[in-house]
Parts: C-alpha cells; sequence; structure tokens
C-alpha cells in the first residue's frame, strides 16, 4: 500500500492550550481509519488543518505525495472534507448547491455524479428544494453529497452521523463502505464507537492533543485482556457464593444468573468450577472486550457521554 496521508510533527496552540502535540500519522491508501478520542482531543482541529482552515504553528502534511500549503490545488481535488458544522447558503436548493460546489472544481456537466449522490444519500425527493426546509439529519447528508461531487480519493467524515436516523445511518453506510471497496480511502471520527469497531481497519485514538495509540482494530481490542461470562441456571445458585469466593463476580437477586469479569486465562478454571457443582445451565455468554473499553482505558473517559 502506498501513503494516502503523511502527517509529521504537527503541532498547534491556540493561545496557552496546545490543541495538537506533535502529531505524526500516516495513513495508507484505500484505508478505513478511525480517529478517535473524547470531546477536545484535537481531532477537528487536525482535520482543519488537512482541509486549510486552520493554520499550523509547525509541522508538515502530505496528501498523495502533494504538500497541504505548497500544492494547496492539487490537495483540494484529492481531499472531501464533510465537517461538522452545518453551513449552507439557503438561496439555492439541493441540486443547486451540490452544481455550484461541482463548479468550484471546474466540473461543467455533473448530472450523473449528483444524482448517484442524491439518490445514495436518500435526497432525490428533496432535490428541488431549498437547505432551510431540511431537516437536520437532511442537512448533514447534504453536507455529504457536497463534500463528494469531486469525487476524491480521500474521504474524511468528521462525525458524520450526528443527528441522523438509524435507517439513514445504515444506508450511508453501505454507500461508504462501497466507495471504501472501490479503493477510496476513508478517515471517520466519531463518537459511536461501535460504528468505529464495525467500520474502520486501523483506530489512533488521541488524547488531549496527543496521538496515545495507532493500532489495527484486532490489536487494540486483544490488548485488552477481558471477558464477560453470563451463566443462567436452572435453579437458584446459592452454592456459587463460596465456590467463586475469591472471584469478583455479580450474582443477581433470584440468584438465577452470574455475571463474571475475568482475565482471559483465568476463563478455563472458572468454567470447571461451575462445571464441578453440576448445577444446570441453561444458557451462557461470553463476551469480549469491546472498542469501548480500549477507548476508557486509554483516555479514561467514555465514549458516548462526549
Ligand atoms: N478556534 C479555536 N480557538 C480556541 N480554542 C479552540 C479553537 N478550536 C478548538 N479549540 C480548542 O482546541 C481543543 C481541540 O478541539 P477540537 O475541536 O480539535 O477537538 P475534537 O477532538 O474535535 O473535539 P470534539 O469531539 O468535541 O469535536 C479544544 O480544547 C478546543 O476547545
Amino acid at each position: 500500500m502506498s501513503t494516502a496521508i503523511k502527517i509529521k510533527e504537527i503541532n498547534k496552540s491556540y493561545g496557552n492550550l496546545q490543541a495538537l502535540d506533535d502529531i505524526n500519522l500516516d495513513i495508507e491508501k484505500g484505508e478505513f481509519f478511525g480517529l478517535l478520542g473524547p470531546n477536545g482531543a484535537g481531532k477537528s482541529t487536525l482535520i482543519g488543518i488537512l482541509g486549510g482552515l486552520v493554520h499550523k504553528d509547525s509541522g508538515k502534511i502530505t496528501v498523495l505525495g502533494n504538500d497541504i500549503i505548497l500544492n494547496y490545488r492539487e490537495t483540494k481535488k484529492s481531499l472531501g472534507i464533510v465537517p461538522q458544522e452545518i453551513t449552507f447558503d439557503p438561496y439555492f436548493t439541493v441540486r443547486e448547491t451540490l452544481e455550484i460546489h461541482s463548479g468550484y472544481f471546474g466540473i461543467k456537466n455533473n448530472t450523473d455524479k449528483i444524482n448517484e449522490l442524491l439518490a445514495a444519500l436518500s435526497l432525490k425527493d428533496k432535490a428541488e428544494i431549498g437547505p432551510r426546509q431540511l431537516s437536520g439529519g437532511m442537512k448533514r447528508r447534504l453536507l455529504i453529497a457536497k463534500a463528494l461531487v469531486h469525487d476524491p480519493e480521500i474521504i474524511v467524515l468528521d462525525e458524520p452521523t450526528a443527528g441522523v436516523d438509524v435507517e439513514l445511518r445504515n444506508s450511508l453506510w453501505e454507500y461508504v463502505i462501497q466507495l471504501n471497496k472501490e479503493g477510496k480511502t476513508i478517515i471517520l471520527t466519531t463518537h459511536y464507537l461501535e460504528e468505529a469497531e464495525a467500520l474502520c481497519d486501523r483506530i489512533a485514538i488521541m488524547n488531549k492533543g496527543k496521538i496515545v495509540k495507532v493500532d489495527s482494530k484486532e490489536n487494540l481490542i486483544n490488548s485488552i485482556d477481558k471477558k464477560i461470562i453470563k451463566i443462567k441456571f436452572a435453579d437458584p445458585a446459592h452454592e456459587l457464593k463460596e465456590e467463586l469466593i475469591e472471584i469478583d463476580f455479580k450474582l443477581n437477586d433470584d440468584q438465577r444468573q452470574i455475571e463474571i469479569e475475568t482475565a482471559k486465562q483465568d476463563l478455563d478454571k472458572i468454567l470447571r468450577k461451575i462445571n464441578d457443582l453440576n448445577l444446570d445451565i441453561v444458557d451462557i455468554d461470553i463476551e469480549s472486550a469491546k472498542l469501548e473499553d480500549v477507548f476508557i482505558k486509554l483516555t479514561n473517559s467514555g465514549g458516548d457521554d462526549d
């Protein structure tokens, strides 16, 4: 794979606040890359620098080999950035907005691409109305369409599903997955960690202006030594209390269900102990660590509330 984006020693301060602190990151062509972090971690600042909206203090970024400052025009063509904040000119319809935006890239007749985007983002029947008449979720989809009219190689989605309902979220992901399969590089920031876990190949976790970890999703999840075992018994399992005395576990009120959080290597020992008691098991469920566990460990914060 060759490099799509190379970020080298990027620093950015706002007064006394160091929003980005020596950021180094390479994103390969064709990757589905996740950029995660709690509020204020610096994700949007980094994306703003990439898109030429925020001035970096130092460092260098190249996009498909082009320096973002020296080769500004080439960079713009390669990137489709969907920003977090929604802004539109209220005087133009959805279709006109997309036609005008195509014009910024020197694309004159872009009807096929515009129709493809309107269909893929379920905006077809809204094509002739103005952005003011769109709901929040529809506006966000128009923002995505706008970023893609020039068919960029690299697509950056900054919180694209905030305020988008589940059905449309799914169809949006289907479209983005298809673009990724066609070879487009996707960079995603999201606070929905289960979304990042389902979609991304590789993930960078940022916190307080720094990248605290970059790795494949599998390696990140495997780095957490945790299993959650849930077992349901046919009858109350009073005897477990004593048998599992040295293990941390939760037994529910009717004593018919037990939940144990354990290191992977203790799994076998615990299951044997339970088996030795000859309890009648009606259901068993073993859960692995989730991306959210990694996120919390590395940033000391939860995913959904930030
Ligand atoms: N224009 C600005 N002026 C001053 N401080 C800013 C500015 N933009 C961002 N910051 C600060 O820089 C830090 C990084 O903000 P940034 O928006 O990049 O974080 P983020 O990871 O995108 O957060 P979120 O998940 O909330 O979007 C925050 O502390 C923020 O308050």
